[in-house]
């Protein structure tokens, strides 16, 4: 499938934070966001989900418009940066709730074996962050849409779920935006920066440099 958001534009009293930009996504590839503090990157995966109004947005799905907002779809998945999952509720729970395997989790994260009747409350930060990205990212969907996946995460475990992320590219489309960019470089299929509302496509990872992003 393909996922496209066009035209874009959007304001925050009167300030013009996005008005250029267009970014593609699809099935069997990796998109990577990237651009600079406040530049728009995390209003950009919301309105594209379509929890967050803006001026104009054009949405196609396989080249066919669609006024629907992407999440009244049941197979579009978005992790937001903040809590995605209620703290009340068990792990147990929430991965029968997502249709998601507990053996298949503990394959890759053995140190949680004993937090299956764990609440949400009773886990680390970067904990609640393994079990949030891994929900969303082996949950049935076509699209999923991830707000700093690595951010929180330890060494080893950000090796791990960029392990699963290019396993899953393969029934799912994937656009993901974070500040550690190298994680990103290396697995995104495609890139786009978004710089002054705008956004442009990067080919060549050196052009980074050249914007002033990132230092090689
Ligand atoms: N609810 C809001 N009201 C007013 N301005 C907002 C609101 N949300 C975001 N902004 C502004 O819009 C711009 C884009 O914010 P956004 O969170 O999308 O940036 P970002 O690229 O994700 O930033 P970061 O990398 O720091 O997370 C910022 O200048 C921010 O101050």
């Amino acid at each position: 499938m393909i996922f496209e958001l066009d035209n874009v534009e959007l304001s925050f009293s009167g300030k013009d934070v996005l008005y250029g930009v267009y970014i593609k996504a699809e099935t069997g590839k990796i998109t990577g966001i990237l651009g600079s503090n406040g530049c728009g990157k995390t209003s950009l995966l919301r309105i594209f989900f379509g929890n967050l109004k803006c001026n104009n947005k054009l949405v196609r799905i396989d080249q066919k418009s669609t006024l629907k907002d992407l999440y009244t779809f049941e197979k579009v998945k978005f992790l937001p940066q903040n809590d995605l999952l209620p703290n009340n509720i068990s792990l147990n729970r929430l991965f029968r709730i997502y249709k998601v395997s507990w053996s298949g989790f503990l394959s890759k994260f053995p140190d949680f074996k004993n937090y299956r009747k764990s609440k949400m409350s009773e886990l680390s930060g970067g904990e609640k962050r393994v079990i949030s990205i891994w929900l969303t990212l082996k949950s049935d969907s076509n699209l999923i849409l991830l707000d700093e996946p690595f951010t929180h995460l330890s060494p080893l475990n950000i090796e791990i779920i960029k392990k699963e992320l290019v396993l899953e590219k393969k029934n799912k489309a994937i656009i993901l935006t974070d500040h550690l960019y190298r994680h990103l470089l290396e697995i995104t299929d495609d890139l786009y920066f978004i710089q002054d509302g705008c956004s442009k496509e990067i080919k060549d990872p050196e052009k980074l440099k050249e914007i002033g992003y990132a230092v090689f």
